[in-house]
């Protein structure tokens, strides 16, 4: 991060953890914890997947500091055209699911959902397709979760639903790069996201030539600068996307957003849309297809109202301080 490490009674001070309920389940979740802090120079926050490991959960940590203890790059743009997220829901839920995010010309269709089917897929990807029309944008999300095999399958049987991309059909950055050569003829790129954020070299997938794009997300690549620096050593077109955030943690992704030399496909960041509640009064989700990019301020009635149970609070918190803990041991 920019500048020193601030000290952990001043982080632990400054956080409030709260527990929104989403409206459809996504990546398992119903609800989703999150701490957000008010920093020196504007609201923050920090939100690792419960399961993910301390290690992983510092990088978020350096993101968030970053962003509520140092002023953004300068932005480019001042707002960013943003993706519907659809979660694996039944074909008959898309309709329902996708008018809420308003005016997207893009889609994201997660696949490969533990316990579903191709056929489940199919019928959610073709129940898209007839929505959105011919013209809009449909892109799809397996999460590691195919084998090359069943990817080559997948993507060829989803192929005539006209695909932008194919992002993480498969866990292993060699994997990617097999699926990448097999599905040459049909023209439809690969795009790289747990192989980028998840991964010790985040640059591995380039060099490998395994993805024609990145996914990047601010708090996992430990913030907005070491993302923008992963992308321009990549060379590769990058897509920003959110970690499943507030309107808080948007706003992080969208100053990354902002700041991208190039930005040519829409971004990941309407996931706010997937919330019953927020944090901030004027939530950052798309209005026609677009975000704003800004900071929004915590509105503190709406921090009490979504406040974790004391036991889920005191967790977060010794696992700010333990992911606080490893940053200041290589600062
Ligand atoms: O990229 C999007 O459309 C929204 C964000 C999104 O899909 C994700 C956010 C957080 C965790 C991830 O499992 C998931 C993803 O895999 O991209
Ligand atoms: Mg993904």
């Amino acid at each position: 991060m920019t500048g020193s490490l601030p000290a952990l009674d001043d982080v632990l001070d400054r956080m409030r953890v709260v527990a929104i309920p989403l409206h459809t389940r996504f990546r398992g979740q119903t609800v989703r914890e999150s701490v957000v802090l008010e920093g020196p120079v504007g609201a923050t926050e920090f939100c690792p997947f419960p399961e993910y490991a301390d290690e992983e959960a510092a990088s978020w940590l350096r993101a968030t500091i970053e962003f509520g203890w140092t002023e953004p790059p300068a932005p480019l743009r001042d707002e960013v055209w943003v993706n519907a997220t659809l979660p694996a829901v039944p074909a008959d839920a898309v309709a329902e699911v996708l008018s809420r995010y308003d005016g997207c010309r893009t889609v994201k269709v997660k696949v490969a959902e533990q316990g579903q089917t191709l056929d489940d897929d199919v019928a959610r990807v073709r129940e898209t397709r007839r929505i959105l029309g011919p013209e809009g944008r449909l892109r799809l999300d397996a999460n590691g979760g195919w084998n090359v095999d069943e990817a080559e399958h997948a993507i060829r049987t989803l192929e005539p639903y006209d695909l932008e991309y194919v992002e993480q059909p498969c866990a292993t950055v060699d994997e990617l790069a097999q699926v990448r050569s097999r599905i040459r003829d049909l023209g439809i790129p690969v795009a790289a996201d747990e192989s980028v954020r998840k991964a010790s070299d985040p640059l591995a997938v380039a060099r490998a030539g395994a993805a024609d794009l990145l996914v990047i997300k601010a708090q996992p690549l430990g913030g907005v600068r070491r993302a923008l620096e992963i992308v321009e050593a990549a060379g590769l077109p990058a897509v920003v996307s959110s970690a499943l955030e507030t309107s808080v943690g948007i706003a992080m992704g969208a100053a990354l957003a902002a700041a991208l030399p190039s930005l040519e496909q829409d971004c990941g960041l309407a996931t706010v849309d997937l919330f019953t509640g927020d944090v901030v009064r004027e939530s950052l989700v798309p209005r026609g297809g677009r975000i704003r990019v800004r900071r929004p301020e915590l509105d503190h009635e709406l921090v009490e109202r979504y406040a974790a149970s004391p036991e889920r609070a005191e967790w977060w918190r010794a696992r700010v301080a333990r992911s606080h803990a490893l940053l200041a041991a290589v600062a």
